[in-house]
This record gives C-alpha cells, structure tokens and sequence, in this order.
C-alpha cells in the first residue's frame, strides 16, 4: 500500500497530534469545523500506513450510513486504494452484522429482519388483539413509545414493575411484544444494540474474540452515544483496543433517542489515561458565522467554553427575514435561491434549506415549485414511509425471513387476492396450534396444495387463494436461494402480482406511487453484486441523511436533525419562531431548551459563507392562521452581525424593508403552479407531458431483446416529445431507460 506520502501536510500542528499520537486512548474535544471527522480518517490512514495495523482489526464508527461511504471514500484517497475488511458504519449497522455472524449464541436465527417504528407499532397492536385490550383506550403508539424507553435504558419486562393499571398493560404489552419479536425472527432498532450488549456482557468467549480483533476502535460524533452503545465501545475496550473517540457536547441533537452527552464525562473518568486534544481553528465558516453561532451557545450553562478561530475573514453579514405569514417566509427562501442561481452567483449544490420538524417541508416545496426551481429533499420517511414502498420491501424481507408475520399480514392480500381478515386469523391461529409460524403453514399449503394437512382448515376458496399464494412465494423463495440476481427477483415480484396495475391506477397519484416503485427498483440495482440480505439491511437502518442524493445540482432541504456533521456554502434557517424553534414541547424543561439551542447552533455552524434566517408573523394552521412571536433565540445575536430584511415586524418593532414582496410575480407564477405531489430525491417541476405523436410499441410487461443486453422486461413505456421512452429491466445489465427511436429493441412476447 503506497500512502500519498503528504497526506500529514494538510493538518495542523493539533490536528497532527492527534493523528500520530502513539497507541492509547485520544478524546478529541471540538468546536464545529475544526476538522475532528477529517482528524479521524486521517488517523486511520496513519494506522494502516505507519502501525501497519491490518484494516480488519480497525472498527469506525461513523453516525450515518452516507458518513461511511464518504468516509472509505477519502480513505480510498489516503491510502491509493480501498482498505479491505475494516469494520466502518454506523453502530446499528456493525450490531448487526455482530449479530448475524453471532446468531448461533442467540435466540434468533441469522436472518432475522429489522423492524422500524411502523413494523413495532403493528406488532403492539397484535400483542393488544391478543392480551384482549382495547386499543383506543391503550393507544399503541404511546405504549411503543414506552416499550422503546425501557429499552433505551435497557430494562427489560422483568427489569419492571407496575404501579397502577396502566403501567400493568404497558408491562404485559411488553413482554407478549418481545416473545412476538422471537416468533417473527426479527429485532427492532434498539434490540441490535441491546442485544449486542448482552452478548457481550454474557459471553466471555465472543467478547474476547471481538476486543481482541480490534486494536483501534473509532468513534465521530461521540456526544450523540446513548448507554448501550457506550457500553459496547467499554466492553470491547477491554482488551488491547486504544480508542480514538471526537465530539463536541455543544453539536449533541440527539437527546429524544437516548443519547447523552455525559458519555464524554464518563469516557474520561473510565478511561483516565486518555489524551485530550483540542482543536481551535475552524476552516469551514467565517467569522461572522461562528460568532453568531457562539453568541446563540454561550446562554447554555454547564458547557465548557471552547476556543474557536477562523482564518477566513469575517464574511457577510447574517440575514434576517422576517415576513407577514409562513407563505411569503418559503417564497422568500425559493425567490432568492432563484435569483442567485439566475445571476450565476450560487450553484444549486452549495445551498441547504433546514427546518425544525419535517412538516416545515411542505409550503417550502410548493414556494420552489412556484419558482420553477428543483430542489432535492432529505428524509427516508417521505420515501421509504409510502406505502407501495413498504409492500415491496414486505415481499422482499417476507421471501428473507418467512417467519416475518408482520410483512406477510401486510402483503397477504395487497394486491387483493380474496383473503380475508378471517382467513389471515384462522392461519395464524393454525400456526399456533402447530406451533410453526404462519408462513411455514403457506409455504405447506403452497407445495402440497389440496394434500396440505392445513387446507381442510380454511374455506374452499381461501384455501385455494392461500396455496396460490404459497406456491409464489414458494417460487420467489426457491429462486433467490439459487442465486436470482436482486433485481430480477424484484420485477419478478411485480410481474406476479400484477402490481402495476393494483397501483397505478392511472391518476397522477397512481402513476407517481408506480414510479416510486421504480426507484426502490433502481436503489435495488445498487445492491446486485450484493444480495437481498445487504439490500434489506440497508433498508431497515436508512437514516434521513442517507437518502442524500448525490453529484444533484440542486439546493437541499432537510431538517436541522438531518445536517449533522454536513457543510454548505449557503444555509437557510426557516422557521425562527418561538413554538418551533425552540420547540413548543421544550419551553418549560431547561434540558430540552438546552438541546434547542445546540440544534440551532448545529444548523448555523454548516455554513461555510452565508447565513439566512427566517420567520414568520404568522403561520397557517387548519383552515386558519395562528400569530407568532420571534424566536427568543433571536434575540442573542448580536445586531452588528445582522442584516435586516422583510416586512415589518408587530414583536420586534419597526424596521425598513429593503425586500419587495414577490407579490406581483406570484400572481403570475401561481396560474402554472399545479398541485404538487411530493417525491423523494430531486424533483424536475415539468408537467407530465404525453404528446402521442408515435404510437405506443413497447407496452409494460412485454418481453423485448436489445443488440446488446439481450433479453428483458418493459417495465414502463411513456410517449413523450415524439418519441417513446420505455424503461426494461434486462436479464443481464438491470435496469435501463431507452429512447424507442434509438434503441433498437424487437418483441418477442407480449
Ligand atoms: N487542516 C485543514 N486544512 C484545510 N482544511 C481543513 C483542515 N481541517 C479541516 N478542514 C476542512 O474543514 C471542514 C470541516 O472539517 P470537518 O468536517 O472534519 O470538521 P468537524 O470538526 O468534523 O465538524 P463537525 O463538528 O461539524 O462535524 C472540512 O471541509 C475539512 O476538509
Ligand atoms: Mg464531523
């Protein structure tokens, strides 16, 4: 491996020293900026390079998935090549991975599948049907809140005791929810830690295999641990492990998840001989922004206060826009993207739009829409939430993991296949009685059809609805384990069920859910070397930040959570408001202000030149408008490092306005300004153009061979501008778009 052999050149003499310090523990202490993740993979470089320590005993431990891949990509920089076998993701990813190679200690079996908030929240429902309690009285949301508190602190059912009727459901609820985890072969996001926390605490023999694996265990954003995942760092640190850890207490956001920023207190007193680096100099932003992002946390108390310089001069000023209502707020933000762009000042890439809670999101993409501006959004809910989305994915993890009873209760019946909720009770109840999962008992009825011991068990018809849909998943699944590439299984899939046409019901809702199918198809592509497990995996432990479409030249809009450890040029605040941000459910808890603040400091300290803030005097509510005040964050910048702008504002007094309402303009933008139907990645606000000039010869689900990547599947043919561009899905390459006229393609079955 031939390091680049000036890759110690780029850091400074703080930086340096903790690159090279010799073989202990380092707790790197820093302000935004000041080039702690950059410290961190240089520091894995120079193990690699210098120690001569072998990748795989190396574990990094990076907040997002997309922060790994940035992060092996500039190690693939480093070094001139890719380090093989390091353990680098994100905690939940490594737990899981630690899990699956671990299953034979475990009470669950390596394919266990990973269930998000929706998954446990139906999971609780069925622990209610079964425990006989209500459920509008027990509402399964709160009790899924409860259970994952507990879990958080890592009590288990017998770890509790109930005070008071309540507390007795939630236990009961608890405990049927946990073994019905067991019977589905699956964990939910706390469990991967947990789980992890007890094999290691329990078993000597894994945790000495594992600490004495990793010689080096790297961590980023340390003040965003919570307790299980400090307590796997201390068990595997047990061994010759040195630790490498950075943070900044200020920049912790992550409190609602069970994250506590006392962990830095506890890594010093746990581990006595680290060495404390400090690193002060800031390379992102100016100077300006630091101030005012110093100016917001100096109010927290108990904070140690850091040094912070920057060499890049003071900047520009902040802007402060205040305007009449939240509308004119999100045309401000897309009016003066749009005129910058226009004026080639700005690049669409170097521009983030951030807000406090994801419903923000809303009018800022329809004020973008009305500006004719693309924009990418950040956020796995708005994609992986939807509900075609998660139908396929259920096939996918059902054909994984055939206990999955929560995929497959989901799937059974969509699209309709005349099984009723009678026959999904009655199956489940079989499966019970036999003591197997239900989806043992479909793949019996699927095989043996009318032979099947079960089928005298259901009503003719469903019987017969029920092997039918044994007999598929029978197929799919016999398929996969012979090794059918990712994507084929998937269209597959579509292909059987006859999706396409149980989704796209040929409105525009219905055809942008088909092409939200298409783009899991084409996310699955990126998994085809990979396999179903990875790709699921993937899936399950998707943050915010990873749907982050990337080499997208449009501005970003995401949440102040989701740009963690992130850098913009250009950064638009929205939102300052009291209620939003602060929070209206922080007001009257110090801790959670406390967090309030860091989020905003978080948001203004990824600018690297400018800053926007912006407000409204009043904000829609349902069907009206409610008055608002400034944020009381405001207030702590200091005005010499404000600029400004918007109407006049009733709270903050009188001021001139140097921004003329967009008004006029809007009235003529609003006459093409459609009903937008909100996407996920960037969003191209052309109107569906289906000008039949050609005829249609390519129709979906007709068999057609390409010259050169043989045979495939029409996935989706339009006629568009003269020409018709049909989507296939080859046997050999995947997934591409072809333009008819072009491509030369011939049918050979329709
Ligand atoms: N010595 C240096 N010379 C030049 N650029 C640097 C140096 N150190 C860091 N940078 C640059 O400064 C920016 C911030 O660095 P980095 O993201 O590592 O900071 P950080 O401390 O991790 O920030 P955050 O707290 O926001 O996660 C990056 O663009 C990085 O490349
Ligand atoms: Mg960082």
């Amino acid at each position: 491996m031939i390091p680049n052999p000036d890759f110690l050149s780029g850091l400074n003499p703080q930086q340096k020293q903790a690159v090279t310090a010799p073989p202990g523990h380092i707790l790197v202490l820093a302000g935004p900026g000041s080039g702690k993740t950059r410290v961190l993979t240089h520091r894995i470089a120079y193990l690699i390079t210098q120690y001569h320590l072998p990748p795989s005993n190396i574990l990094a431990v990076t907040f997002t998935n997309k922060a790994a891949r940035v992060m092996e990509s500039r190690l693939e920089d480093l070094l001139g090549e890719k380090p093989q076998g390091i353990w680098l993701g994100t905690f939940h990813a490594i737990c899981a991975r630690i899990l699956r190679r671990e299953a034979e200690n475990l009470p669950f079996s390596s394919n266990f599948v990973i269930y998000d908030e929706d998954d446990q929240q139906s999971l609780v429902k069925t622990a209610l049907r079964e425990l006989n309690i209500d459920e509008k009285m027990f509402k399964p949301a709160s009790i899924r809140s409860v259970i994952s508190t507990a879990k958080n602190n890592m009590q288990t059912p017998d770890d509790l005791t109930s005070r008071n009727y309540r507390e007795e459901v939630n236990l009961r609820v608890y405990r049927r929810y946990q073994e019905l985890l067991r019977v589905n072969n699956a964990l939910d996001f706390d469990d991967l830690l947990n789980e992890v926390v007890n094999l290691l605490t329990q078993n000597q023999a894994v945790r000495d295999r594992y600490s004495r694996r990793f010689g080096e265990i790297l961590v980023d954003e340390f003040q965003d641990t919570n307790t299980a995942q400090y307590q796997i760092l201390r068990s595997l640190a047990v061994g010759n492990a040195s630790m490498f850890v950075v943070g900044d207490e200020d920049q912790s956001i992550y409190r609602w998840r069970g994250a506590d920023y006392r962990n830095v207190q506890s890594f010093e007193r746990d581990f006595p001989d680290c060495q404390k680096i400090l690193l002060e100099q800031n390379y992102r932003s100016t100077q300006t922004v630091l101030d005012a992002a110093r100016a917001i946390i100096d109010h927290n108390i108990n904070r140690t206060p850091k040094r912070l310089f920057s060499d890049n001069g003071k900047g520009e000023a902040i802007t402060l826009f205040e305007s009449a209502d939240d509308k004119l707020e999100a045309d401000y933000v897309a009016d003066t993207i749009r005129q910058n762009l226009k004026a080639k000042k700005w690049k669409g890439s170097q521009v983030a739009v951030m807000y406090r809670t994801n419903a923000q999101s809303r009018l800022l993409e329809e004020a973008f829409l009305r500006a004719n501006l693309p924009y990418r959004l950040v956020g796995a809910q708005r994609f992986y939430g939807r509900r075609e989305v998660k139908d396929i994915i259920a096939y996918l993890r059902l054909i994984y993991n055939p206990s999955d009873e929560v995929s497959l209760t989901r799937v059974i019946n969509v699209p309709p296949r005349g099984i009723g909720d009678k026959t999904v009770t009655t199956l489940q109840q079989r499966a019970h009685e036999m003591n197997i999962s239900a989806g043992e008992v479909l793949a019996d009825l699927g095989k043996l059809g009318q032979q099947s011991a079960h089928f005298a068990s259901f009503s003719g018809r469903s019987a017969l609805s029920l092997a039918d849909f044994g007999s598929n998943l029978n197929t799919w699944r016999e398929a996969s384990s012979k090794g059918m590439p990712l994507t084929r299984l998937f269209f597959q899939i579509l292909e059987d069920t006859a999706y396409q046409e149980y989704i796209d019901d040929t409105t525009e809702e219905g055809h942008q859910r088909w092409e939200n199918v298409l783009e899991l198809g084409k996310i699955a592509a990126e998994f085809e070397d990979r396999g179903l497990d990875e790709f699921l995996e993937r899936l399950a432990l998707v943050s915010d930040q990873d749907t982050l479409a990337e080499d997208v030249e449009a501005p970003t809009l995401l949440t102040l959570h989701a740009a963690k450890g992130l850098e913009f040029p250009i950064v638009f605040i929205t939102g300052l408001d009291d209620g939003l941000l602060p929070h209206s459910r922080s007001l009257d808890d110090p801790e959670e202000m406390a967090e309030e603040r860091r989020l905003l400091y978080v948001g203004i300290t990824r600018a690297k030149d400018r800053v926007y803030l912006t407000r409204a005097d009043r904000r829609s509510t349902y069907g009206g408008y409610d008055n608002s005040a400034p944020s009381r964050f405001l207030k702590d910048i200091p005005a010499k490092l404000l600029l400004q702008q918007g109407a006049v504002s009733s709270s903050r007094g009188g001021f001139s306005s140097s921004y003329s309402s967009p008004r006029e303009r809007r009235t003529e933008s609003y006459a093409n300004w459609t009903t937008p139907s909100p996407t996920y990645g960037s969003f191209k606000p052309t109107p569906r153009q289906a000008k039949p000039a050609v005829e249609q010869r390519f129709p979906a689900n007709c068999r057609v061979k390409h010259e050169v990547w043989g045979e495939g599947l029409v996935v989706k043919s339009v006629l568009e501008d003269g020409d018709e561009t049909v989507d296939v899905f080859f046997d050999t390459v995947g997934f591409k778009r072809l333009a008819a006229s072009l491509a030369k393609l011939e049918i050979i079955k329709k």
